[in-house]
């Protein structure tokens, strides 16, 4: 009832696709693979969707004389392959498999997660918080870019995070897990700020949601249950108070990136505005958030789009493009 005042004649659409079955995509490991797990992945007819949005993509009409990619591309997060099958084709990925080095070939994700990770445009030798780390898809592409100096994940469940260890230790080779360069913790990302304030260039802060398909497929633990409903209320409150952490914990200067796996305005754009807002008032910290219409055009032609985000952007589940929903938001802590 919420979702059809949202978004209105896009609703019967959005729903029917969240019934159905979503897709994925495969995160290349770089550390296992040489170049034959993509050609494999070719061979299934699937694309490397970030390679022909970033390097392949056509050029705009007013561009036609300009061949280099616009600017705006080499902000995305480097080295980073996944590969999906395209739009209206709904086959599956085999599972993935043990490489020679040992570790795991790909990793299978909804490939819109991995948008905020594209989106905090890591720099080489960045200092890297993910705040709501658990089971691991998003520090495992962080840590696939190789540009984290050091990444601290962390997470606060102790039975989630063993999770992501077991992901770490069959995706990413010990030299890169060890020499204080990963460090996973269990601790309340609220009190992040206050533990490590101005410490890191980029922080992605994934909070616990509603987790929209998920919840709508499974029956056991859903936030949607009457006993949970004080929990459900409570959501908002929570991500706002993780993602202003995650805002105190970025050195001035640097980015963040918000994002949900839920279609609800209130845990979106609603949890950002309020966050800037606490910041300004409480901290004084001035907080921009950065225009990601040059992105979304990049990454048009293999997700949906929600058109009018006052802030952020929203991958919505189309049937032909069966992925999310995903929403994320990226800032610049000014001061
Ligand atoms: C959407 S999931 C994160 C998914 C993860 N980023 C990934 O890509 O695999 C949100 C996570 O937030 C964690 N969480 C909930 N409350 C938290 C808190 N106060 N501090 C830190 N993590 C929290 C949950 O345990 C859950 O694992």
């Amino acid at each position: 009832m919420t979702y059809s005042v949202q978004f209105g004649d896009l609703w019967p659409s959005i729903r029917v696709s969240l019934l159905s079955e979503q897709k994925y995509g495969a995160l290349v490991n770089n550390f296992a693979s040489g170049d034959h797990v993509s050609a494999e992945l070719e061979q299934l007819k699937a694309r490397d969707f970030v390679n022909e949005a970033v390097f392949h993509r056509e050029p705009e009409p007013e561009n036609n004389q300009t061949a280099a990619p616009s600017p705006v591309s080499w902000a995305c997060s480097p080295n980073l392959r996944c590969f999906t099958f395209t739009r209206g084709d709904v086959s599956r990925f085999p599972p993935a498999r043990l490489g020679s080095l040992g570790l795991m070939d790909y990793y299978l994700m909804d490939a819109a997660s991995l948008l905020p990770v594209l989106a905090l445009g890591l720099q080489p030798g960045d200092t890297v918080l993910d705040l709501c780390a658990a089971p691991g898809g998003k520090t495992l592409a962080l840590l696939q870019t190789g540009c984290c100096r050091n990444l601290a994940a962390n997470d606060l469940s102790t039975s989630r995070t063993s999770r992501l260890q077991r992901v770490l230790h069959s995706y990413v080779p010990q030299d890169v897990r060890d020499k204080n360069r990963v460090r996973v913790t269990s601790w309340d990302g609220r009190k992040w700020g206050e533990l490590e304030g101005d410490t890191y260039d980029r922080v992605l802060v994934d909070v616990p949601c509603t987790t929209d398909r998920h919840s709508l497929h499974e029956e056991e633990n859903n936030i949607f249950k009457r006993s949970r409903k004080k929990e459900r209320q409570m959501l908002p409150m929570l991500q706002m108070q993780l993602l202003a952490a995650g805002i105190l914990a970025t050195k001035p200067g640097g980015h963040v990136v918000y994002s949900t796996c839920s279609l609800s305005h209130l845990q979106n754009e609603y949890v950002v505005q309020g966050a800037i807002e606490l910041l300004d008032n409480q901290y004084s910290i001035k907080v921009q958030v950065e225009d990601l219409t040059h992105f979304r055009k990049l990454f048009m032609n293999a997700f949906s789009f929600f058109p009018s985000c006052q802030v952020g952007e929203l991958v919505i589940p189309n049937l032909m493009a069966n992925f999310g929903p995903v929403y994320f938001c990226k800032m610049c802590r000014m001061t």
